[in-house]
């Protein structure tokens, strides 16, 4: 008989308890005791859901973050935390107190989860601490769980920490090793038998090349440890140079991504003929289309001709938290949508469909439904637009008319700016009130007039402050928008938001991504009147704010029947047309965001060059449109910019504005060597901190700059948008960087 599984399950709770929960003891409004009670409420609950599927995972759940759980189980403590223990530690390292900062926090893999990062030196002591491990195991166990217990892998632990002394972390292995082996004994001699997936994604990137040489000696050990099975797990990947070594350790299974991994299937020869049992993730555990259950049933026969069933599990392709929760809640998407969906609990359905057609069991009326369901998606007049695909098959013109160089010359004829041209990143303060009068409105409480009114108001304050303190470029301050990609998607055909989509980005933090389902299509102006009211209230330079088509694709769900190439044009033509649209207003600098822009880079070095490619034709066509004489910005808010440049230039952009305020100019040298021929803003000062930073540091840093970069081409800003910090923070810090430009001109 096939089995089933799952690789891990979102903890966040249907209904995000957790979050709630969480923030209510954060700020004492309730007791650790009653985040424990909700905690194994959720656990009993996720069980229950999943239990019918033949083997659910224990220990994918936690509080803040599973790796942030790993610190503390193997005491990897920073010497700061020491003093501190149990949840005041433990939130301490996620979060900071008031005398401590946090550890760091990153992106896990290519998703848009965000784990803890491990900070380590050479005098770490690992030692054991596996209480809340025990424990989850013996949770589970009480509530007759068919269980796998989830570990993250030494070597990926190790991949994904930061050492603060320079020194090697891999000379920690052995040391780590030890206390894990302590701790499969520990499981083991409470189950026996227990299956412990361990993960090792690390090894689905082209990092993990390296740290191949690790696997025989760590899993020959663990292999040898009496009474239990380990299963040597990866995702997001192909990990395929692994597979000899795996099977050299003598571990007792193997999973992996037949949804994200290619070349998985490379190696189902390797795994048949040694005795390695295999976890095949055949239903995407980080897209939310329903899967097409027949094709799925062919590639897993491909499976079985080769791999003997009984040393078969049928899953998903990674752990269920890059997910929504369920489509219960869900009664706002169109109905023909909803059924095309799939989120966790629907996966789960999924997977024993799959599971009972393998082995026999007559559910054809649920493989009829799912033969239906996608065959309606393929022909649906709400997916499929004429007039979108003609114009994408007929496109002739996909980049702008003259060469930067032709162009700047035309730009700065005609917008006259000063040297060290001063501007902002677009947002201004988001308060409380605008919040509320934005929901308001969406609720329908009160009319497009008020709402217009309010919008109107904030942004004749910003251009007022804007004009009082004498910035040259100025932004309307982006008081109409709740986010960048949301709001977008909002005005734009092919877009759809769920009300209850919620998936964890970190912590108790959740996002809502847009699902962007159908032919994509601009049924009006976006941003014109908002932008055009901007500048009728100021002789200066007003600059139009749109998001980039890279970054729209890469913070949605995107649609699964298209390529992406397809999608991101679509997307690309509608900015073009929005560009087109202000620049016919008046509109002569116009700002194309692509904040999202690296994290989309893929995992695997041989897949970089497609990812570019495709990321410069979107951002090349979308601005495909604009005069030579309208000048386009982006931004990008990050700073290792080494192994891209090349791109960024390719993109042809006429200014770029850049994070650097906390990576110094190192970062510009990059932009120097590469010999950058566009126009670059620097962020001069760090929005993330509510520092206002002097008029004396400034001009320091702006003269740095100089040593660098020539000032013919630089302009003076900060880091990135304003919107999350307070108008008095922002009003000083913007006034003191005016001030210090034009002492830096002369
Ligand atoms: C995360 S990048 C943000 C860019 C956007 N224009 C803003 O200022 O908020
Ligand atoms: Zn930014």
């Amino acid at each position: 008989m096939i089995k089933s599984f799952v690789t891990g399950f979102p903890r966040i709770g249907e209904k995000r308890e957790l979050k709630f929960i969480l923030e209510k003891f954060w700020t004492k409004k309730a007791e650790f005791s009653e985040v424990l009670e909700v905690a194994n409420e959720l656990k009993k609950r996720h069980y229950n859901y999943q239990k019918d599927i033949d083997l659910v995972s224990v220990n994918d759940f936690c509080l803040y973050d599973i790796m942030l759980d790993h610190i503390v189980a193997f005491n990897a403590i920073p010497k700061r935390f020491c003093h501190l223990k149990d949840e005041e530690l433990y939130f301490a390292l996620a979060r900071g107190n008031s005398s401590l900062h946090a550890l760091e926090m990153t992106k896990w893999f290519n998703t848009n989860y965000h784990y803890i990062v491990p900070e380590l030196s050479k005098d770490t002591k690992f030692s054991l601490n596996s209480k809340k491990f025990i424990d989850e195991l013996n949770f589970a166990i009480e509530n007759r769980v068919n269980l796998k217990f989830n570990l993250i892998g030494p070597i990926t632990f190790l991949a994904l920490s930061k050492t603060i002394d320079d020194s090697d972390k891999f000379d920690l292995l052995d040391d780590l090793v030890a206390e894990y082996e302590k701790l499969l004994g520990e499981l083991a001699s409470i189950k026996k038998d227990i299956i412990i997936q361990i993960e090792e994604p690390i090894f689905s990137t082209s990092k993990g090349e390296n740290l191949v040489k690790f696997i025989k000696p760590v899993y020959t050990k663990f292999s040898s440890i009496k009474d239990l099975k380990i299963l040597f797990s990866t995702y997001f990947e192909h990990s395929t140079n692994v597979i000899k070594d795996v099977i050299e350790s003598g571990i007792w299974g193997i999973g992996q991504d037949y949804v994200y991994g290619k070349f998985c299937e490379k190696c189902l020869d390797l795994i048949a003929n040694s005795n390695l049992t295999l976890f095949a993730g055949v239903i995407d555990g980080r897209n939310i289309w329903k899967s097409d259950i027949s094709k799925k049933l062919e590639f897993i026969s491909k499976l079985k001709e080769k791999i003997n069933q009984n040393r078969l599990y049928v899953g998903t392709s990674c752990s269920l938290l890059h997910v929504p929760f369920s489509l219960k809640y869900e009664d706002n998407l169109d109905e023909n949508l909803k059924n095309w969906l799939s989120f966790a609990i629907e996966k789960l359905d999924e997977i024993t469909l799959l599971r009972d057609l393998l082995n026999g069991v007559d559910r054809s009326d649920d493989l009829d439904k799912n033969i239906k369901a996608n065959q309606s998606r393929k022909t649906s007049t709400i997916v499929h637009k004429k007039s979108v695909r003609n114009r994408v098959e007929n496109l002739t013109k996909f980049q702008r008319d003259l060469s930067f160089e032709e162009r700047i010359k035309i730009q700065r004829d005609e917008l006259k700016y000063p040297i060290l041209p001063t501007t902002t990143i677009g947002s201004f303060p988001q308060t409380t009130e605008l919040r509320q009068m934005r929901n308001a409105y969406k609720k329908g409480l009160i009319d497009s007039e008020v709402y217009t009114n309010h919008i109107k108001d904030y942004i004749k304050d910003c251009v007022k402050f804007q004009e009082e303190i004498d910035l040259d470029v100025l932004v309307h301050g982006e008081p109409e928008r709740n986010d960048m990609v949301e709001y977008f998607g909002e005005m734009l055909d092919g877009f759809a938001f769920t009300s209850n989509g919620w998936v964890q980005s970190y912590g108790s933090r959740c996002v809502k991504p847009p699902l962007l389902y159908a032919d994509v299509s601009r049924p009006a102006a976006m941003t014109v009147e908002w932008i055009t009211y901007a500048q009728s209230l100021t002789q200066k330079i007003m600059k139009g704010m749109l998001t980039g088509p890279v970054t729209i694709l890469n913070w949605s769900f995107v649609r699964d029947d298209e390529s992406k190439d397809i999608v991101a044009t679509q997307v690309a033509l509608a900015i073009a047309d929005e560009i087109n649209d202000l620049q016919n207003a008046g509109i002569k600098i116009i700002q194309v965001d692509e904040a999202a822009f690296k994290e989309g880079y893929p995992l695997r070095d041989e897949n970089i060059k497609d990812y570019e490619n495709s990321s410069i034709k979107a951002f090349k066509l979308s601005t495909s449109l604009a005069f030579p004489k309208t000048q386009i910005h982006t931004h990008m808010c990050y700073s290792e910019f080494n192994d891209i440049i090349k791109t960024i230039e390719a993109m042809d952009a006429d200014v770029i504005s850049i994070e650097t305020a906390r990576s110094g100019n190192e970062l510009l040298k990059i932009f120097k060597e590469a010999g950058y021929k566009a126009e670059v803003g620097p962020g001069i000062y760090d929005i993330h901190s509510p520092r206002i930073p002097s008029v004396e540091e400034m001009v320091k840093q702006i003269e740095a700059i100089l040593e660098v970069l020539p000032k013919e081409r630089l302009w003076i800003n900060p880091d990135c948008g304003l919107k999350t910090r307070k108008w008095e923070e922002v009003k000083p810090s913007l006034k003191n960087l005016v001030e210090a430009t034009k002492i830096s001109r002369v």
